[in-house]
């Protein structure tokens, strides 16, 4: 006799993944918009007269509303409130809203003086920059409430699966766009470049990356559906958890040490790769004396790298374990990278030496950018209760968005301070620069081993494997 058991939407591998795919290539077109003017730095200075501080500012606006409205805790609130498929939406529609005024910000049409040029112009920040932070303030909410909402999704759908594997492959699709918008965005540029055309130099990036929201904003639509079968199916309530979010429920998440030591660890080590990240490009040209479309080239084999092997850390996380111990090395090896830019003689080696060392140290970095995503992010679900997973995912974000806000201000500050007769276009000593990151790498590292300690004590299991069945 042959016995037939109902399965769940959840138990369908084909069901759960394409769940996943789904809401992973929203943030992968999320990321390619987080970073398509990188590596464009330097054009921003020599066409809307961008000089590092102002760069820096643009590169911190996209956390601007998240952390100064504490947006972010009422991204948490409203994604434990109002579920999964809303606040996904909600997300992809501010994305597209702030890539709107983004490309607009950067026509050629507002910086000639059209509707509210004047308004917002002034002699120390140009137009372009200052409506170019308030589209990207707008898309950073939406991009850092989509994050948060794509891994309570992947936990709603993979939870005792192969759920830090499922995030593995979230965060390496991610990666893929910001490796696409690092070759793209230059190609881009440089063809209307060649024609003369400043403006649509560095607008038409964002063109292309605002039209691939637009598609992202799309498939959120298409995995509202999935979502809803699949609480119509269970019962709203036996995926939520019984009783329904309490705001005092919010308590529970800051007053949890450990959420303490992980949220710190997290804005750390996150410190040291965004914002790096839009300072790689220039920082390569200068240390090495490259053309910006090489250096760029040469920087996208950091998201590569990290896109083929956070998924396999993933899966050594779900059937392995040792979250904590991935994480000090992670840790270990992102300082190894940025101490080799701030204090290797580049100029003193051939130039075929100089690109190898900058690749290698690239590598290690994105070595460490799999190694500590791939056990930081699944490593939440074990020290937070179900019900307030959202918020406490979104109150990490907070805490680091602080960082990422800061950081590129700080960076952009320290690279006009320890430069001042370098001209726009110029190569810059990028030494003091690497040092602030690399000095982030010894911060996490400790934080990594305050974090194994306490989980030795308290049993949280960060160092167990994920998979129960
Ligand atoms: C920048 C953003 N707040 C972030 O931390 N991103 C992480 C991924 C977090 C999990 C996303 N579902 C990253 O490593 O990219």
């Amino acid at each position: 006799m042959t016995q037939t058991t109902v399965q769940s939407l959840r138990d369908k591998p084909a069901v759960r993944w394409t769940a996943l795919i789904l809401v992973a290539l929203t943030m992968f077109f999320g990321y390619m918009f987080v970073d398509v003017l990188s590596p464009l730095k330097t054009q921003l200075e020599e066409t809307v007269k961008w000089d590092s501080t102002i760069f820096g500012t643009y590169g911190s606006s996209e956390f601007f509303i998240n952390v100064f409205c504490g947006f972010l805790i009422f991204a948490g609130i409203i994604l434990d409130k109002m579920g999964v498929r809303f606040t996904a939406i909600l997300s992809g529609s501010l994305m597209l809203l702030g890539a709107i005024i983004k490309i607009y910000a950067l026509s050629e049409y507002f910086n000639m003086g059209g509707i509210g040029f004047d308004l917002l112009n002034s002699a120390s920040f140009p137009a372009s920059a200052k409506l170019s932070c308030i589209g990207f303030a707008l898309f950073g909410c939406g991009c850092e409430m989509g994050g948060v909402t794509v891994s309570r999704a992947i936990v709603k759908w993979f939870q005792g699966k192969e759920m830090a594997l499922a995030m593995g492959i979230e965060m390496a699709i991610a990666r893929l766009g910001v490796f696409a918008v690092f070759w793209t965005s230059p190609m881009i540029s440089k063809h209307f470049a060649q024609k003369g055309e400043m403006f649509l130099s560095v607008q038409a990036p964002v063109i292309f990356v605002g039209i691939l929201l637009a598609v992202g904003l799309i498939l959120y639509i298409i995995y509202g559906f999935m979502d809803k079968a699949l609480e119509k199916e269970q019962g709203a309530e036996e995926i939520e958890e019984e009783e329904p979010f309490k705001f005092s429920d919010l308590g529970k998440v800051f007053g949890s040490g450990m959420f303490w030591i992980v949220a710190l660890l997290c804005v750390l080590y996150y410190s040291a790769i965004f914002p790096f990240q839009k300072y790689a490009t220039e920082m390569l040209s200068s240390n090495i004396g490259l053309e910006t479309e090489t250096a760029a080239k040469i920087f996208s084999m950091f998201p590569l790298g990290a896109m083929f092997i956070t998924p396999l850390l993933g899966a050594f996380l779900d059937y392995k374990g040792k979250g904590a111990t991935m994480l000090i090395i992670g840790a270990v090896l992102m300082f190894a990278c940025h101490a080799t830019f701030a204090f290797f003689p580049f100029n003193e080696v051939s130039h075929m030496a100089a690109v190898t060392i900058a690749i290698t140290a690239i590598v290690v970095l994105g070595i460490s950018f799999s190694l500590v995503p791939a056990a930081l992010w699944p490593s939440v679900p074990k020290i937070i209760d179900n019900k307030v997973l959202g918020s406490a995912y979104s109150a990490i974000f907070f805490i680091q968005n602080i960082g990422l806000m800061s950081v590129p201000i700080i960076i952009g500050r320290i690279l006009d301070v320890t430069n001042p007769n370098v001209a726009p276009g110029e190569p810059k000593n990028y030494t003091t620069a690497m040092i602030v990151f690399a000095m982030f790498g010894v911060a996490a590292f400790f934080l990594g081993f305050v974090l194994k300690i306490a989980d030795k004590k308290k049993g949280f299991g960060l160092e167990l494997p994920n998979k129960t069945k």
